[in-house]
């Protein structure tokens, strides 16, 4: 089995509201996110594909409109963080992204691996599948999930 990563970049801010250091504040990063996906190599002759897994402008696209599009230039908020709901809220035409956990790297991967596992099973079915996501918060610090075995 052969394996392809796609990385794709967004920004975004966030905070972590009980952090006990200075993630606490609201700031932002270059979050970069890894998408690896694992399956046979295309063999059909003639085919775009062929000696490829999957084109790695396929792997972009699904990432890109689930994920990157939704995420670059927003505010990921944790739903319960009422106090920067609030103000985010009062800004009126702002790019909010309200999550149902804390916007830590391990939580936002996960978010990410299972919206991505689910969109790329519907496009290509048990050909595919993905296996890893990463995502560096910062070039230091980054989280990975990997698919269940
Ligand atoms: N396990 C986690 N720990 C931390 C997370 C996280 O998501 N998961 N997030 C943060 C902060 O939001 C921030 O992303 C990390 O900041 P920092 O530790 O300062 O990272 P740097 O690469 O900038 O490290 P420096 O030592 O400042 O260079 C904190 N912890
Ligand atoms: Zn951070």
């Amino acid at each position: 089995m052969i394996t392809v990563t796609r990385a794709l970049h967004f920004d975004a801010g966030h905070r972590i509201p009980d952090h006990q250091s200075q993630c606490r504040n609201m700031h932002g990063h270059r979050y970069t996110l890894e998408i690896t996906l694992s399956g046979p190599v295309s063999t059909v002759d003639g085919a775009p594909d062929r000696g490829m897994v999957l084109d790695f402008s396929d792997v972009k696209a699904i990432a890109k409109a689930l994920i990157v599009d939704v995420w670059d230039h927003a505010f990921l908020v944790y739903s319960g963080d009422t106090v920067v709901r609030n103000f985010l809220d009062s800004l009126g035409d702002h790019k909010t992204v309200v999550l149902d956990r804390i916007p830590t790297a391990e939580n936002l991967v996960r978010i990410a691996f299972d919206t991505l596992a689910a969109a790329y099973q519907a496009q290509y079915g048990d050909r595919l599948k993905l296996t890893h996501a990463r995502l560096y918060e910062t070039p230091n610090c980054w989280a990975d999930c990997y698919a269940a075995t």
